[in-house]
């Protein structure tokens, strides 16, 4: 079998994982053998990933092969039936509501679609992200000065800061992504989750939000998963390759050791890979 191409549970898998793991310090995410079906459609099967600080990886598959449904299972919105999936030391697979939405409030998610609320501006949409947290509206029911200070300076970072008295929907979809990109880290993630945070941008701007999430992936020290469909993104943009076949992790290498056409498997509709020869 190829070396970069590592079934789950693999000697080379393991082999990987432990290089991440000096380079990187422990996982911050660690999902073990997770089963999630809608009724009678098993969407994960026995799926293992860890994440580490520092690192982003661009997580591949075609489409229905379980990439969203992995995500939603880190911020326990998937229908799990057995395994755990374990974020910032909690498995969001056995944590009571009130619990979830702590956890949650730790996990920034950005989404293709963006989801800002259009006729608000920029820098209040922003601040939404700080209402997951205690303290972030004043005794007048507005943000605190501290809030609007660092959402500023948020906004500063990420490169729209002219914008912030804009109503959201006048921005281009560079922007908008980059504003959501910067409500999720008010959050002060332990983790980002963007969820094919690209698909509606043209390849320029694609490219300039992925190194945007690296950056923050390395600067921040938190582990940035990222779904996506163009693979020459994947291969520039990330340090980790993870994809996904019917629910299945087939490939999970550092970006610089993969043969991309190794990749062909996650998309080949006959279904046969390294692991049918044995
Ligand atoms: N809420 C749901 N109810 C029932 N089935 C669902 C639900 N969400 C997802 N599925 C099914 O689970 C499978 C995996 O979906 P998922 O959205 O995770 O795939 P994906 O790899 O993210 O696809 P895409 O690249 O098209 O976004 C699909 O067959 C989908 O129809």
């Amino acid at each position: 079998m190829s070396a970069a191409v590592r079934t789950a549970g693999s000697p080379d898998a393991a082999r990987g994982l432990r290089s991440l793991e000096t380079e990187h310090g422990l996982p911050l995410v660690t999902v073990r053998d997770l089963y999630v079906s809608y009724g009678e459609q098993a969407v994960l099967e026995g799926f293992d990933l860890d994440l580490f600080p520092g690192e982003l990886v661009a997580l591949l598959g075609a489409s229905g092969s379980g990439k969203s449904t992995l995500m939603k299972s880190l911020t326990g919105f998937a229908p799990v039936t057995s395994g755990s999936a374990r974020v910032a030391g909690h498995d969001v697979t056995q944590l009571a509501r009130g619990e979830l939405r702590v956890l949650r409030s730790q996990v920034g998610q950005v989404f293709q679609q963006f989801n800002l609320i259009p006729r608000l501006s920029v820098l209040t949409n922003v601040l939404t992200g700080a209402l997951h947290g205690a303290g972030a509206i004043n005794a007048v029911g507005g943000f605190s000065g501290a809030h609007r200070r660092r959402a500023m300076e948020l906004l500063d970072r990420v490169g729209i800061a002219h914008k912030a008295t804009m109503p959201a929907r006048s921005l281009s979809g560079g922007q908008q992504q980059r504003v959501a990109i910067a409500r999720a880290l008010m959050q002060q993630p332990k983790v980002l989750l963007a969820d094919e945070p690209v698909a509606s941008l043209d390849p320029k701007l694609a490219g300039s939000v992925l190194r945007l999430l690296r950056e923050i992936a390395t600067h921040d020290g938190i582990p940035v998963l990222v779904s996506l469909h163009v693979l020459p993104l994947a291969l520039t943009h990330s340090d980790r390759i993870v994809g996904l076949r019917h629910g299945r992790m087939l490939v999970s290498a550092p970006t610089a050791e993969l043969d991309p056409t190794k990749l062909a498997v996650l998309y080949d509709e006959e279904g046969r890979h390294d692991d049918d020869d044995h």
